[in-house]
C-alpha cells in the first residue's frame, strides 16, 4: 500500500476561495432560506441571528450541556478546534459544525415540539413534486424496450448526473441545474461493471448523498442492480439526520419511494419493486453516525470498516462524499484514485459531480485540457463529473 505524502487540508481562510465563499456567503444564505420556510418562534429566530453572526465573526463555541452527541462531537475534534475562527479549522469540519448548530438553533435535538423537524424539507419536497421529477420518471418508460445492458447505461448516468441536484449547491452557483453538462473526467464505469458481474453477486454499498432528484435515479440504479443479479443486497447509507440542505435520510428514502410507487409506468413499477425489496431485506437502509461526521473516511470506525469490508463494492455518492473518501487535501489532480483511497477496506466507487476543488485520478493531459478551456470553473461549477473506481481487493 503506497503511503503518500498528504498535501495541506483545505481550509476557508482565503478570501476569494471557494471554501471561504461556503462560510462567508452560502452559509449565511441557508440560515435566510431555513429562516423563511418555517414560522418559527420568536427564541427560533433569536438562535438563527446567533448563529448567522457566530459563524461569519466568530469562533467555535462548545455544545449547550446536556447536548446528546457532546461526546461524539469531542472525539471528531470540538475540543481541539472550540474557541478558534470557523476560518481556521479544516473546512471538511466547519462545514459539518455549520449544520449541527443549524439543528441546535431550530430544535431539531432536544426534546420538544421541533423534535425531528426537517428544516429542509420544505425545499426537498418542492423538488420531487417538481414537473421535471416527472418528466424524468416518464423517460423511464422510452428505458422499458432497451437492452439491459443500455438501461444498466442510462440508470447509471441518471445517478451520476443527478448529483447535480444539490440544493446548497444551487444557492450559490449560478444557473447550476439548469446548464447543460459537458462531461466526464474520469470513466472507469467498465471496472464498476465488471465489478458488479461477478459471480456469486454479493451485497452493494451505495452511499447516498442528496434526497430527492439524485436519490430517485440512485434508488432506480439500485433497483435495476438487484432486479438483474448484479447484487444479492443492496444497502443505502443516508444521513442520521438533516445536513448539507438536501442530504438524504431515511425519510426521504419513503418518500422517493412513495413517489415511485404513486407514478404511472416503469416508474411504478420500480417504486413497487423497491418496495418489496425493503420488505424481504434485499434493500436495507442505514443510518450510521459516521455519515454526518466532520472527518474523512480514512478515520472511519471499526464497525463501519468492517460492513465495508464484507462488499463486492462500496459505491460513493456526490461531492461531499468524494472529499471525505479521498481527504479533503490539496492532491495534485494526477494523485491516482487508487492511491487516495488505499486505506478503503474493499473495492470502492466514485459517482460525483465536481463541485469543489478536490480532484484526484486524472490524466495530466485531461488536467491541462480542462485548464486551458476553464480556467478552474470546471472544479466547482458542477459541469463535470467522473466515475472512478479502485477494484482492489476483487482480483481487479
Ligand atoms: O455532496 P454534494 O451534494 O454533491 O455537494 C455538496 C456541496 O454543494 O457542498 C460542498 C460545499 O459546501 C461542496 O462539497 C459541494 O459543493
Amino acid at each position: 500500500m503506497p503511503q503518500l505524502p498528504a498535501p495541506p487540508v483545505l481550509l476557508a481562510d482565503e478570501p476569494g476561495s471557494f471554501p471561504h465563499s461556503v462560510l462567508a456567503e452560502r452559509h449565511p444564505a441557508i440560515i435566510r432560506q431555513v429562516r423563511d420556510a418555517f414560522p418559527y418562534g420568536p427564541g427560533q429566530h433569536r438562535a438563527l441571528d446567533a448563529l448567522l453572526a457566530n459563524c461569519t465573526e466568530g469562533v467555535i463555541e462548545p455544545l449547550p450541556g446536556g447536548a446528546h452527541d457532546v461526546e461524539r462531537w469531542r472525539s471528531w475534534g470540538l475540543d481541539e478546534y472550540t474557541g478558534r475562527s470557523w476560518f481556521e479549522v479544516p473546512w471538511l469540519w466547519s462545514e459539518s459544525w455549520f449544520y449541527r448548530c443549524l439543528l441546535e438553533a431550530v430544535g431539531h435535538f432536544p426534546p420538544g415540539p421541533w423534535q425531528g423537524i426537517d428544516p429542509f424539507r420544505p425545499a426537498k419536497l418542492a423538488e420531487l413534486d417538481a414537473p421535471e421529477t416527472d418528466e424524468e420518471l416518464a423517460a423511464l418508460d422510452s428505458l422499458e424496450h432497451a437492452t439491459a445492458a443500455d438501461r444498466a447505461t442510462a440508470l447509471l448516468h441518471g445517478s451520476l448526473w443527478g448529483n447535480r441536484a444539490d440544493l446548497g449547491f444551487r444557492l450559490s452557483a449560478p444557473g447550476a441545474g439548469t446548464t447543460a453538462a459537458s462531461g466526464l473526467v474520469a470513466d472507469d464505469s467498465d471496472a464498476l461493471w465488471a465489478l458488479l458481474s461477478g459471480r456469486p453477486p454479493g451485497t452493494l454499498f451505495l452511499v447516498a448523498d442528496n434526497a430527492g432528484r439524485e436519490l430517485v435515479p440512485d434508488l432506480l440504479l439500485l433497483a435495476h442492480l438487484l432486479e438483474h443479479g448484479h447484487a444479492r443486497r443492496a444497502v443505502l447509507h443516508v444521513k442520521p439526520h438533516p445536513y448539507y440542505v438536501s442530504d438524504a435520510t431515511t425519510a426521504d428514502v419513503v418518500d422517493a419511494v412513495r413517489r415511485l410507487t404513486a407514478a404511472r409506468g416503469a416508474a411504478a413499477r420500480y417504486g413497487r419493486f423497491l418496495w418489496s425489496a425493503m420488505g424481504d431485506g434485499r434493500l436495507t437502509v442505514r443510518a450510521h453516525p459516521f455519515s454526518c461526521a466532520p472527518l474523512p473516511y480514512a478515520d472511519m470506525p471499526g464497525d463501519l470498516r468492517e460492513e465495508f469490508a464484507g462488499g463486492t463494492l462500496t459505491v460513493f455518492k456526490g461531492d461531499l462524499n468524494y472529499r471525505r473518501l479521498v481527504g479533503d487535501r490539496r492532491w495534485p489532480a494526477t494523485t491516482p484514485f487508487a492511491d487516495v483511497t488505499a486505506y478503503f477496506p474493499g473495492p470502492v466507487a466514485a459517482l460525483r459531480t465536481l463541485k469543489s476543488e478536490v480532484v484526484t485520478g486524472l490524466d495530466a493531459a485531461t488536467e491541462a485540457a480542462l485548464d486551458a478551456e476553464e480556467d478552474g470553473y470546471w472544479r466547482t461549477g458542477g459541469t463535470h463529473a467522473l466515475i472512478q473506481v479502485a477494484s482492489r481487493g476483487a482480483g481487479g
